[in-house]
């Protein structure tokens, strides 16, 4: 792997080294170095037997890279719990030896550095850490907090928070715009992912990554830093799109519209958003920075309320999945790319086998046949209408009987109760869609119908795209029946997610050599 390259913004790339031993995180620097880092945090809490004068001097000889160096005490979260008088001459020590950074947490800072002088000191930058558990509860304003960093005359100033929600994270970035020291900032978890992505068009100093084989619970790989977000290409100016849902990290989206962005040259970045709350999500994130987005699970019908227009064909699907913020006037305007994407891709792979529909020319080789929907959510409306569009008849199971009744109702198709999916026998010829989350990771081995079933259907097709071939599918492709995967309908939709979120025509071709590639 070479180099992350130039920087366009000023932002480095760092790996935090949490190795037992110093061994590894010797090796652990070189694998940085060539994976691309620009730097690397040793965590020098986490090394077991830790004999300060010895270590530091085979860490800091044997650098390949620039090191920031961290010892954290348990009062910070960290793993040191001796003397404190130890640990901060350790510190100081990885100063002496030619460390370029040094992180003091806060309650610490002012003191040390007025003793040592610290502010005087030539090529080590003083890192003044300090994490916040739980910003909403924070009992002082979070300026004031980064004031008081600021004061103690440190170089750069570092905190961290566990957001509970991605709400919290505009804090983050409006602290990443304004502050006068350069700052890192970032909320750990799967809800905090995106204040590491988007650092860099805030202005972040650092971002963090792991290097493969050695994964930190949380962080990005550098590799899906560089591939999939690029963001040594971010900069103020880049759009931000992402995918609301919950749960999120399943999603391939990411791996698919950055390179795609990057190949035509729009500069925009696509994140995954784990949402918990749609109305204070859209009432926070409503700057023009925030572009469009794609809907997942479970939202695409709640989605539709906070839209200020609906497409008229996602408005009778009642199902959203993306949604673009127009430059002219900032509304919220929702689509369905799910409809077309789906259908065709089932209508595509019929024709590819000959399955034209008899001799009458039909216009759909799925007019006049069945069409067996399990899933009645976002996914399932939008098969369900694309099937009535073209002429087939809908039945619809879902474990909410209701919910079957209204969608079944809206295509003038029949509901059918879920305890008779398992024994249903299907009319010759069907098509069966699943369109529930039955059989995505990591619930991998479940099928929505019964096995011996299979057989009776023309095609199986799978909304589900991780795996890429699901369960059902392989039992349905065992059973002698055309499969299609959630892959091609989910290359299809985000195609037409590009050319809303773009205004330009998505690279297909491009886009089919990243899913056969990369899924
Ligand atoms: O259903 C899907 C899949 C998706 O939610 C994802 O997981 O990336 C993205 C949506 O745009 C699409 O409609």
């Amino acid at each position: 792997m070479g180099s992350l390259g130039v920087l366009r913004n000023t932002t480095m790339v760092c790996v935090p080294l949490m190795r037992h031993s110093v061994e590894q995180m010797v090796g652990d620097m070189y694998q940085a170095k060539i994976e691309g880092a620009d730097l690397v945090e040793l965590r020098l809490d986490c090394l077991k037997e830790f004999n300060p004068q010895r270590d530091l001097q085979t860490l800091l000889r044997n650098k390949p890279l620039p090191v920031a160096v961290v010892y954290r005490p348990k009062w910070e979260g960290g793993l040191y719990d001796g003397d404190e008088n130890s640990r901060l001459e350790a510190l100081l020590l990885a100063k002496d030896l030619g460390a370029e950074y040094v992180d003091f947490e806060l309650q610490v800072a002012s003191d040390i550095m007025e003793k040592h002088n610290l502010n005087h000191r030539k090529n080590c930058k003083i890192i003044v850490s300090c994490f916040v558990d739980g910003i909403t509860s924070l009992k002082e304003d979070l300026s004031h907090l980064v004031t008081r960093m600021q004061s103690t005359g440190a170089d750069l100033i570092k905190l961290v928070t566990n957001a509970t929600d991605i709400t919290e994270l505009s804090r983050i970035f409006h602290l990443l715009s304004h502050c006068q020291v350069p700052l890192i900032a970032y909320s750990t978890g799967e809800r905090g992912l995106i204040s590491q992505l988007l650092g860099p068009k805030f202005g972040g100093v650092f971002v963090y990554g792991s290097i493969e084989g050695n994964q930190v619970p949380g962080l990005p790989s550098l590799a899906s830093l560089r591939e999939a977000y690029g963001v040594e290409n971010i900069d103020a100016d880049t759009k931000v799109f992402g995918l609301i849902s919950k749960p999120v990290s399943h999603s391939k989206g990411p791996i698919l519209h950055n390179p795609t962005f990057r190949h035509v040259g729009f500069n925009g970045v696509y994140v995954p958003m784990f949402v918990d709350d749609l109305k204070q999500f859209f009432n926070v994130y409503e700057s023009p920075d925030f572009a469009g987005y794609s809907v997942g699970i479970p939202y695409k019908e709640a989605v539709m309320e906070f839209c200020d227009e609906v497409h008229p064909l996602a408005q009778s699907i009642g199902a959203v999945n993306t949604i673009v913020k127009r430059h002219s006037d900032g509304k919220l305007v929702g689509y369905n790319t799910d409809c077309e994407a789906s259908i065709t891709a089932i209508e595509d792979a019929l024709k590819a086998r000959g399955l034209v529909n008899g001799e009458a020319l039909l216009p759909s080789p799925i007019t006049g046949k069945q069409f067996v929907l399990v899933g009645a959510g976002g996914a399932g409306r939008a098969l369900s209408f694309g099937a009535k569009s073209r002429g087939a008849s809908v039945t619809v199971f879902d474990i909410d009987y209701e919910r079957a009744k209204a969608l079944a109702l809206a295509v003038s198709g029949e509901a059918i109760p879920f305890e008779a999916l398992s024994n249903f026998q299907p009319e010759k010829g069907a098509v069966l869609a699943n369109a529930t989350p039955i059989g995505m990771h990591p619930n991998k081995d479940r099928i929505p119908v019964s096995e011996e079933t299979l057989r009776d259907y023309s095609v199986v097709f799978d909304a589900v795209y991780t795996p890429r071939k699901t369960t059902l599918l392989k039992d349905a492709e065992a059973a002698g029946v055309i499969t299609v995967s959630g892959v091609e309908m989910f290359l299809r939709q985000a195609v037409g997610q590009f050319n809303l979120f773009t205004g330009g025509k998505a690279p297909e071709e491009f886009m089919r050599e990243i899913v056969l590639s990369k899924f």
